[in-house]
């Protein structure tokens, strides 16, 4: 017998409190009162339902460095932040540039049975910038890839990148761009400015982000294809997305939590829980993400979970690998960020973290509103228990939180995949 759920008293976007029941895979009723019918009731008084959430940029590392993370642990870490759909980055090893590895992945996914893995194919060969993977035999797999990214490195040939726009048209594909000018961020350790002269690091200047964004947008414009930008991280890429929007171009974009709430300053620690790609920049920039975010220049919030053993991160700085885990902590981090400030409400976030992702990535069966019919892909959301972040507890295979001792102000409760609990009462199922 399939799975039912009365999720009694949660609070609809933008609606009255209502009971929402869960059967065969699908929203079956909404409305006062819905008798439960041998249903489980979960109490959702004070909840906020969401429509699961789905991350356009998760690093699963399997296969390859399954000691940082493997396709079950990952999808584990994001039904506990409340995710039904994951892309997994091809930065793998090997890379998934072929239809065969992303076949492999999208059955890791499928066997874990946590949540919908969508993997991201890679645009040029093992990721080495010279040569385009096979993108239609991708397209064409059991994987039906639609969102190719080297991400980790840029696409920084322009010929490439044209090419790569050019071909992905056909199938109604999308490069995510990295936009990371490599010569421009040789050996860059954080963001430049004045703090990093101080601190002595070199220097991830922003312009080496705008320049690529600029590029890109205007050779999407160019070929007619879409383009997704990565991990925005300044005030000036934000005025280029602005600008292209308002003439129509086809281009997206998301932004990290981590991106939203934290600040360059953390660096002078030298704690390389901070080092991460693009770098934390400054509070002026983080006032533009936010506002971008708000009015829908910026589409997404994409987690970036980019988990590392403690060795690669429990180092000197200059030796650690860059990334920040962030499955588990995305949806607090944005309320604190984004809701507790004013600047969205709940279906603001909905749009933001589940609905135009799904866009963007062509993931049928998610980003639906919780309507009776839909798929019941769905988040239960307490924005009123804040907890502290301890690094211990995670499911996540790595442990590398910015957050830890921090207080978060809200908790997923309950995650549905399709109608079955993949978490309930803040516990994997
Ligand atoms: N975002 C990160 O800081 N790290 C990413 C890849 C990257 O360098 O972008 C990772 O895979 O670890």
């Amino acid at each position: 017998m399939s799975e039912s759920y009365l999720l009694r008293g949660a609070k609809p976007l933008g609606g009255e409190p209502a009971d929402v029941l869960v059967r065969d895979g699908a929203v079956a009723a909404i409305g006062p009162k819905v008798p439960a019918k041998g249903a489980e009731v979960v109490d959702a008084d004070g909840l906020v339902l969401l429509p699961g959430l789905v991350d356009l940029h998760t690093h699963l590392r399997e296969p390859g460095r399954e000691d940082a993370e493997t396709v079950e642990s990952g999808t584990v870490a994001a039904t506990l932040g409340g995710y039904t759909a994951v892309c997994a980055m091809p930065n793998t090893d090997p890379a998934t540039d072929t239809a065969g590895v992303v076949e492999q992945v999208y059955r890791l996914g499928q066997e874990a049975g946590r949540c919908d893995v969508q993997p991201i194919g890679a645009v040029t060969v093992g990721r080495a910038g010279t040569q385009l993977a096979e993108l239609g035999a991708m397209a064409d797999s059991a994987a039906q890839v639609r969102m190719f990214s080297d991400d980790g490195d840029c696409v920084s040939d322009a010929v490439l990148m044209r090419r790569a726009l050019e071909y992905v048209k056909a199938f109604d594909g999308v490069i995510a761009q990295h936009a990371q000018e490599p010569r421009l961020t040789e050996g860059a350790q954080m963001n430049e400015g004045a703090l990093s002269g101080v601190l002595g690091l070199r220097g991830w200047p922003a312009v080496a982000e705008e320049a690529i964004i600029a590029r890109d947008v205007l050779l999407a414009a160019h070929v007619g294809s879409r383009v997704h930008i990565c991990h925005v991280s300044t005030a000036g890429s934000v005025e280029i997305l602005r600008w292209a929007k308002s003439r129509g171009y086809p281009v997206t974009a998301e932004v990290t939590p981590h991106h939203l709430l934290l600040t360059e300053d953390l660096v002078a620690s030298y704690d390389p829980i901070y080092k991460v790609n693009p770098p934390l920049r400054s509070e002026d920039d983080v006032a533009a993400l936010r506002a971008a975010l708000a009015d829908g220049t910026i589409d997404a919030v994409a987690t970036d979970h980019a988990p590392h053993p403690v060795e690669d991160k429990e180092c000197e700085w200059l030796a650690a690998a860059m990334g920040m885990t962030g499955l588990e902590t995305a949806l607090p981090v944005v309320q604190q960020a984004m809701v507790d400030t004013g600047l969205l409400d709940w279906a603001g976030v909905a749009d933001r973290m589940s609905v135009w992702p799904a866009r963007i990535g062509r993931l049928a069966g998610h980003g639906h509103a919780p309507e009776v019919g839909a798929p019941a892909n769905l988040t239960l959301y307490d924005p009123s228990t804040p907890w502290t972040v301890d690094p211990a507890d995670t499911a996540s295979r790595s442990r590398n939180t910015p957050y830890a001792g921090r207080t978060l102000p809200g908790r997923v409760v309950a995650t549905f995949l399709r109608g079955r609990a993949t978490v309930l009462s803040g516990k994997p199922q």
